[in-house]
């Protein structure tokens, strides 16, 4: 097993069902955080029971760590991850503004779509899914009507990056500002977060499978909930799908 100077353990995988389904399988023997990476899924999944995309020449990832604190500070990670995945587009591309981040857990590049988060809790583990077109993007009519569209790293930079080299400069990203979180909470993320959000000051829609609040993009708080300034006042939302 390999591993790098922050510590975290690196797997790497040609073909997997889903690394988030491998870290299912790892985490009750799971030591300290790792890394999972797979050249191919067969069975990728994305958020509210999508499907996920996935050729080869993409990265598909996921870290698997021990949850400390509650269910709420795990939701954190959400942010901690888009955070370091900007921060590694950043230096492979040298693009700085390019890339801006959508509530929940979205990365954009130019405004489209360029990398999904999945979190999922195992047992007392929390299990972080990364999804990024690096080389490919889904065509528009593979993606849900009114969603963003997808891009890659390659179709909208010319920057090729391979899986490995990625996942080695996102690992050391995520480490830095994971060790940044537990030492400072939430606050520090959350202001970088912020200086990188897409559509704030915007009117935007959240929806859900109930209902759809629309309002101006504000802030998000201190428990991570999207703030909207509605017809009716300010609304905390906690879970939704954000669209333009
Ligand atoms: O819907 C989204 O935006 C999130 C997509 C997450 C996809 C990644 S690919 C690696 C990991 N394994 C999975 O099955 N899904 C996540």
């Amino acid at each position: 097993m390999a591993s790098w100077p922050h510590g975290y353990a690196r797997h790497v995988f040609d073909t997997l069902d889903s690394t988030l389904s491998e870290a299912a399988r790892m985490a009750p023997s799971l030591g300290g955080p790792a890394w999972l990476l797979a050249i191919e899924q067969t069975a990728a999944r994305g958020r509210r029971g999508r499907a996920w995309s996935n050729p080869q020449g993409n990265f598909a990832g996921t870290l698997i760590m021990r949850r400390t604190g509650s269910p709420a500070d795990a939701a954190l990670r959400s942010f901690v991850s888009s955070l370091a995945l900007r921060e590694t587009f950043v230096e492979v591309t040298g693009q700085e503004a390019a890339f801006a981040l959508k509530w929940p857990n979205d990365v954009l590049l130019n405004g489209g779509k360029v990398a999904g988060i999945l979190l999922e809790t195992i047992g007392d583990c929390l299990a972080i899914g990364i999804g990024v077109n690096l080389a490919h993007a889904p065509t528009p009519d593979q993606v849900e009507q009114g969603a963003v569209i997808p891009v890659s790293v390659l179709g909208a930079t010319g920057v090729s990056v391979e899986p490995e080299i990625f996942l080695d400069a996102l690992a050391a990203a995520y480490a830095r500002l994971e060790d940044q979180y537990v030492t400072y909470g939430f606050a520090p993320i959350r202001t970088a977060w912020l200086s990188h959000a897409a559509r704030i000051g915007e009117v935007i829609t959240a929806r859900t499978m109930r209902d759809e609040t629309v309002g101006v993009f504000e802030d998000v708080d201190e428990a991570g909930n999207l703030i909207l300034n509605t017809a009716k006042g300010r609304v905390a939302i906690t879970a939704a799908d954000v669209y333009f």
